[in-house]
């Protein structure tokens, strides 16, 4: 009898991270190319940011202790001896002196503050100041933003643009980055053709996992190759495979991961090379008959059929194994969102059961409403916002407790304008489209 030796997910976790290994092939972009591209050096400033003392309003550069005690009634009296023109040399204030600085502009020699034009008056070749400012007012100083020699940015860092903004400022035009991984998609069935197929014949699907798994992988800056489907029949099937195995970095296989007489996924990714399979069963809700495995430095997975299962592996394992190949740390806080589910969820104790789950909004509270369906149903996915987790030593969760919602990876967790569930964005997320979820 066939049965699956399953495996607790914080150990298929661990078992990643200690397994697979970073690629070892890296290339060098302009930072123009560089968006989303994963460091494969730490990057430290050549030089202070700003370079000089600036102004950070338009206004007069001035010795602070000058305008001490003035006011409307009155003013501190200063002769204004010239402006600092942007991008040149911007001379000195003498004792008693001031000049027209605009936003921006380098601080003159013995100016320490900035008093704003709304708050001064000129007068001729004086200057009335009605306010007082302190040393350093309205002043960004020398380094302020970037020290010389600090690090600003480390390996394993996916490149998003404030980052590429911060090294156009310490003159960083190029970056040695990680190339791009290549990953191979094999479907397999009999039952599975392609989505331009126009008629289905009785008993015929279209792919679902080919599209959905690829755009995942594109989503993390993987170049996929796409192998296309291949029928239930073992030479083929390992003909193919090894084909696409040879061209890629990691192999992913979707479908026949059971433990059925036509299941064949497990015996070719064993076929594949030492040391094989690692892992065939992990203890989750859905997607038990996950399969992992290794063949030489590339990791092979082999993603249960079931779309639902396909889609909830890739971001619990998948994303995983793809940042190992990055040598990349996981954020410590994923785009996550707290919410109170809206009602009791049991779960089998020793499985890690993850729920699809819809956003609301209920009386100005955030609510996780649990989609039910089975995992062969893409449709719950596309319903969902994102799931959560009932970690395996719990029997379950209780109506109106609080929740992580971990939210789909890019456009899957779009929550409408109607629903804005936040009022603004989660902790870490940047998109403009996808309010309280991203
Ligand atoms: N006796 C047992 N049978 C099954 C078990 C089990 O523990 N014992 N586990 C079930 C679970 S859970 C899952 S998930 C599936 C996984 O099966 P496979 O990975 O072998 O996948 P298939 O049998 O090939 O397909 C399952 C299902 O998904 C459809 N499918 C497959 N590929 C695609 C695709 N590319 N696009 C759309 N849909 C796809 C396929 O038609 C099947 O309906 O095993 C259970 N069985
Ligand atoms: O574990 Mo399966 O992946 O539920 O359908």
């Amino acid at each position: 009898m066939k049965f699956f030796q399953v495996h607790e997910t914080r150990d298929v976790l661990r078992l990643i991270e200690e397994t697979y290994e970073p690629l070892e092939r890296f290339e060098e972009v302009a930072l123009y190319e560089a968006f989303g591209r994963v460091l494969a050096e730490d990057v430290r400033a050549a030089e202070d940011v700003p370079g000089f003392d600036r102004s950070t309003v338009d206004g007069y550069a001035v010795r602070a202790q000058e305008t001490y005690g003035a006011n409307e009634s009155m003013p501190s009296f200063l002769d204004l001896t010239g402006v600092v023109e942007m991008g040149g040399e911007a001379g000195s204030v003498g004792a008693g002196q001031a000049k027209y600085i605009p936003t921006g502009g380098m601080m003159p020699d013995g100016a320490d503050a900035v008093v704003m034009i709304e708050h001064a008056e000129e007068v001729g070749a004086l200057l009335n100041v009605y306010k007082q400012v302190a040393p350093g007012e309205n002043v960004i100083r020398r380094g302020e933003d970037v020290r010389a020699g600090q690090l600003i940015l480390s390996r394993g860092h996916r490149l998003e643009p404030q980052d590429l903004g911060l090294m156009a400022a310490v003159g960083v035009s190029r970056v040695k980055v990680f190339a791009k991984p290549v990953v191979g998609i094999l479907s397999t069935g009999d039952e599975i053709v392609p989505p331009e197929t126009k008629q289905l014949k009785p008993g015929e699907i279209r792919d679902i996992n080919t599209v959905a798994i690829g755009a995942s992988l594109n989503s993390m800056g993987a170049e996929v190759i796409y192998g296309g489907i291949v029928k239930d029949q073992y030479e083929e099937y390992l003909a193919r495979a090894k084909a696409l195995f040879e061209k890629v970095d990691m192999l992913i296989m979707s479908g026949g991961s059971s433990v059925g007489t036509r299941d064949y996924t497990v015996q070719v990714m064993q076929e594949l090379g030492e040391p094989g399979i690692l892992v065939h069963g992990i203890s989750v809700k859905p997607g038990k008959p996950t399969i992992l495995a290794k063949a030489g430095r590339k990791p092979v997975v082999g993603l249960p059929g079931h779309p639902a299962s396909a889609l909830v592996i890739f971001d619990l394992v998948v994303r995983r194994i793809v940042n190992r190949l990055y040598d990349r740390t996981p954020h410590p806080f994923d785009p996550r969102i707290r919410a109170r589910l809206s009602r009791n969820l049991p779960s089998a104790v020793g499985r890690s059961d993850y729920v699809r789950v819809r956003l609301e909004k209920r009386d100005g509270e955030v609510w996780a409403v649990p989609v039910f369906g089975k995992s062969g149903l893409v449709s719950t996915l596309t319903e969902s916002h994102g799931v959560i987790e009932i970690p395996g030593p719990k029997e379950g969760l209780l109506q109106g407790e609080w929740v992580e919602v971990n939210c789909f990876a890019g456009e899957r967790g779009i929550v409408s304008e109607e629903e804005d569930l936040s009022g603004g964005h989660a902790a870490g997320c940047r998109s403009e489209e996808t309010p309280g979820c991203c």
